[in-house]
């Protein structure tokens, strides 16, 4: 699809004035002393789609992963629904976590279970006991969730299909599912999309956008692609060498933001 790259119109409206659930601050964090997060800082609303936008190695991931756990920053504050997740341990930790989900670029599925146990897994850490145990003990109610997360990203037909016969497209579909399953209302999604082909890449990030708009959902996207985020995000994030150089409404994402954004230059890591 040559269109692909250039800067089309955005295809969805602007949605970012729900509910701030997510406020970043101050984030700084450095890998064996070299510093790859300094100050980020940003807040997600319910009902918007943002795109983190930015050179390789500008920091993106790395936000990400300390927003998520996978990463820890060297210091900041990461407020979900008013709770400071920065101050908690253990238990107490992974409950005020709960809401948030993330999908890859890598997508992990179990290949040998099921789309629907697949997306069943994500529920797990809501019912536990038995049912996390193995697929059999699934309670009824949870099946039922699951289909209806199915259903909403077009994959019921595929539900009893095993996760490793699945195209990339309709797997990251399953995952995005199970995000749903896990009742998540913040999606962070770390290139969703960088595997798979520019049509499925386009149904993806059209179903996350139609996903944060319809389900109220705050979704944080890693994108390589500027015009995927002019299509499909409400806001973007775009990061230079660790630092935010610009925020807000995608309507600023024109010619020479995208060129700051990825001018070598500026952009060497
Ligand atoms: N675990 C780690 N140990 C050491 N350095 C790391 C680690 N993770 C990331 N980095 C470094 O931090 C910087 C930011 O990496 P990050 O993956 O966040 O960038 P990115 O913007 O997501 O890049 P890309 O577009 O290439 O995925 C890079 O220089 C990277 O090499």
């Amino acid at each position: 699809m040559s269109t692909m790259h250039l800067p089309l119109p955005r295809l969805v409206p602007a949605h970012g004035s729900g509910k701030p659930i997510l406020q970043v601050e101050n984030l700084t964090k450095s890998f064996a002393g070299r510093t790859v997060l300094d100050g980020v800082g940003f807040t997600l609303a319910r009902g918007s789609v943002v795109a983190f936008l930015g050179a390789n190695g500008s920091g993106k991931s790395t936000t990400l992963k300390c927003v998520m756990g996978l990463e820890s920053p060297d210091a900041g504050s990461i407020r979900l629904d008013g709770t400071e997740l920065t101050a908690l341990r253990g238990s107490g930790l992974a409950r005020a976590r709960a809401p948030m989900a993330m999908v890859f670029q890598k997508i992990h599925l179990v290949p040998r279970r099921t789309a629907l146990e697949n997306v069943c897994a994500g529920a797990l850490g809501r019912y536990g006991g038995a049912a996390s145990i193995s697929p059999m003990f699934f309670p009824r109610e949870l099946k039922e969730e699951a289909m209806a997360a199915l259903a909403r990203v077009g994959m019921s037909d595929r539900a009893h299909e095993k996760a490793g016969r699945l195209s990339g497209g309709q797997a990251q579909r399953v995952a995005v599912a199970r995000a749903l399953c896990q009742r998540a209302s913040v999606l962070l999604a770390d290139e969703p999309v960088s595997a798979l082909d520019p049509r499925a890449a386009e149904e993806v990030m059209a179903l996350l956008a139609q996903l944060a708009h319809e389900e109220n959902l705050a979704v944080a996207a890693v994108l390589h692609q500027p015009d995927l985020a002019l299509r499909h995000a409400d806001e973007v994030i775009g990061l230079v060498n660790g630092r935010i150089e610009y925020a807000g409404d995608i309507s600023g994402l024109d010619t020479s933001m995208q060129r700051r954004l990825y001018t070598p230059n500026r952009a060497a890591a």
